[in-house]
C-alpha cells in the first residue's frame, strides 16, 4: 500500500496551459514516459522502438523498446485509435506500468505511427486514458481499472488540477483515490454521468454575459482532460466569436487584446449550477516579437450523431473548476479551483 492513506498523487507538468502531462514508467529496468491522463480515451500507448523512422512523431518522443524489458510479454494484436485531431496505430503488448508508484501488469500498445498533425507538437510522448472499460479499444481493461481492483485506493475516484499560469509549480496534479484539498476551496457539486461508461453531463445551456445562447433545449457536455480547449458545434462556437468580435486565422480565434477587458463571460449550466468563465480565462494572451497575440480557447468542433453534437470542456475549463471523477457513484463533481 502506498503512504498517503490510499491516495496517491501523480504532479503534472503544465506545457503553456494547453498541454498537461505526467510521468509514468513502462517495463523493467523501468522506461519514463510523459503522458496526458485522459478522460476522454479510454487506451493506454507510447511510441514504440520499432516505429517507422518515417514517422518523425514518433521518432521526436520516447519509446518503448520491448527487448530491454524482462517483464515484457508478447500481444502482438493490431491497434489503432482515432481522434479528432490526428490518429495512432501500433500492435498490442504487455508489461509492468508504474502510476504514481502504484504497478499494474498493463495491456498497452506501441504506436507505431503516429499522425504527424497533431503529434509533432506533443511535448507529451503517449496518452493514459482514463475512461471507462466499456469505450476501450480491443476491450482492454484500463489502468485505472486495474488499480482499483488492487483495492488500494480510498476512493473509487480520481481528480485533476490544471494551472493556470505555465510557471506555477506544480503545473497541476492528478489524485488516484481522493482529491487535494490543497488545491480547491468550497464544496464540490456532483452531477450524474449522462450514461454510465462516459464522463459527460447533461449540460443545460450557455450564456454569454446574461444572455442564454446555446443549448438552451439541453445538449451533452464531455468532460475531457485530454483536450486543451472548449470546443462545440461549429456553428454555435462561430456566433459566439462574432458576440466577442473574435476573428478566425489559421491557428484559432484571436482578439484584440485590447478589448479583452471588456469581454463577456462565458457560463455552462451544469447540473443545476452555473459555470462562468471570464476573459482570462478563456484567452490565452502571449506576448510576442510582433506584438501580443490573444488567442480565444475555444474552438468549433462538430461531431457527427449519435455521438454529437457536442460540447467538450477541456483543460481551460478544469483549470477554473476543480474536477472529481466519482467512479463508484458514475459522477462528475466541481470545485473552485485556488
Ligand atoms: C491527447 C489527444 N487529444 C488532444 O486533444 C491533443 C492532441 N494533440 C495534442 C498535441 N495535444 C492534445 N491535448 C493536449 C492536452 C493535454 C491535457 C489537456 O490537453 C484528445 C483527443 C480526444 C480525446 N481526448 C484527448
Amino acid at each position: 500500500d502506498n503512504n498517503n492513506n490510499g491516495t496517491v498523487p501523480t504532479p503534472l507538468t503544465n506545457y503553456l496551459d494547453t498541454q498537461y502531462f505526467g510521468e509514468i514508467s513502462i517495463g523493467s529496468p523501468a522506461q519514463m514516459f510523459n503522458v496526458v491522463f485522459d478522460t476522454g480515451s479510454a487506451n493506454l500507448w507510447v511510441p514504440s522502438q520499432s516505429c517507422s523512422p518515417f514517422s518523425t512523431a514518433c521518432f521526436t518522443h520516447n519509446r518503448y523498446d520491448a527487448s530491454q524489458s524482462w517483464t515484457y510479454v508478447e500481444n502482438g494484436t493490431g491497434f489503432s485509435i482515432q481522434y479528432a485531431s490526428g490518429n495512432v496505430r501500433g500492435f498490442l503488448s504487455e508489461d509492468v506500468v508504474m502510476v504514481g508508484g502504484i504497478p499494474v501488469v498493463q495491456v498497452f500498445a506501441e504506436a507505431t505511427s503516429l499522425s504527424a498533425m497533431p503529434f509533432i507538437f506533443a511535448k507529451f510522448d503517449g496518452v493514459l486514458g482514463m475512461g471507462y472499460p466499456n469505450v476501450a479499444i480491443d476491450g482492454i481493461t484500463p489502468v485505472f481499472d486495474r488499480i482499483m481492483s488492487q483495492h488500494v485506493l480510498k476512493e473509487e475516484v480520481f481528480s485533476v488540477y490544471y494551472s493556470r499560469d505555465p510557471k506555477h509549480s506544480p503545473g497541476g496534479e492528478l489524485v488516484l483515490g481522493g482529491t487535494d484539498p490543497n488545491y480547491y476551496t468550497g464544496n464540490f457539486n456532483y452531477m450524474d454521468t449522462r450514461e454510465v461508461g462516459k464522463w459527460e453531463v447533461i449540460m443545460k445551456g450557455v450564456s454569454v454575459g446574461t444572455e442564454m445562447m446555446f443549448c438552451a433545449e439541453g445538449c451533452t457536455a464531455v468532460i475531457d482532460t485530454g483536450s486543451s480547449y472548449i470546443t462545440g458545434p461549429a456553428s454555435s462556437v462561430s456566433a459566439l466569436m462574432k458576440t466577442i468580435g473574435a476573428q478566425l486565422d489559421e491557428s484559432g480565434y484571436k482578439v484584440n487584446c485590447d478589448t479583452v477587458k471588456t469581454l463577456p463571460s462565458v457560463t455552462f449550466h451544469l447540473g443545476g449550477q452555473e459555470y462562468s468563465l471570464s476573459q482570462e480565462d478563456y484567452i490565452l494572451w502571449q506576448s510576442q516579437i510582433e506584438g501580443d497575440v490573444c488567442t480565444v480557447t475555444f474552438r468549433g468542433l462538430d461531431v457527427p450523431p449519435p455521438t454529437g453534437p457536442i460540447w467538450i470542456l477541456g483543460a481551460n475549463f478544469i483549470a477554473r473548476y476543480y474536477t472529481e471523477f466519482d467512479r463508484r457513484n458514475n459522477r462528475i463533481g466541481f470545485a473552485t479551483a485556488v
